[in-house]
């Protein structure tokens, strides 16, 4: 089985809620919202990585040190294993811009379930709920 790792990060915001993204047409998992994020690049740190997709995907700049890990996801498709470490980020640099998702939305954690997001996501929210309330 192929291990794949991705990264992913919860941006908050003053109200505790967290963004989430829907993915675009075309792609796996179409549709479904999702934290930004994605696949590491050879040669990078997990770190990098997510504020390189954070600012490809969303046109923020975040710094490494308003990272927080929070927990991860571990889950078994069809054709690979995703294992995918979930950062929280209160603290970023202009303004969140859709530039690759279908769609953005700012969510309270315990709406989370009400939103179709792929099936590793599930085990993310309570711990997102846990932080931030429901
Ligand atoms: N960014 C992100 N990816 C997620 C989440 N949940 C989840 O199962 N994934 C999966 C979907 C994809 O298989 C993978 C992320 O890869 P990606 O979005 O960078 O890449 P992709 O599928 O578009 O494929 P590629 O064209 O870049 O190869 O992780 C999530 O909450 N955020």
């Amino acid at each position: 089985m192929k291990l794949t790792l991705v990264v992913a990060c919860a941006l908050i915001d003053a109200d505790n809620r967290v963004l989430v993204a829907q993915r675009p047409e075309g792609k796996a998992l179409a549709g479904l919202w999702e934290f930004p994020g994605g696949k590491i690049e050879p040669g990078e740190r997990p770190e990098q990585s997510l504020i390189r997709e954070l600012n490809e995907e969303l046109g923020i700049t975040v710094k490494e040190a308003c990272l927080a890990p929070l927990t991860f996801a571990s889950h078994a498709y069809e054709s690979f294993h995703l294992l995918m470490p979930l950062w929280i980020c209160r603290r970023w640099e202009g303004p969140v811009t859709r530039k690759e998702h279908q769609d953005l939305r700012w969510v309270r954690p315990g709406k989370l379930r009400e939103l179709a997001m792929p099936p590793a996501d599930a085990p993310l929210i309570p711990p997102l709920i846990e932080l931030l309330g429901p």
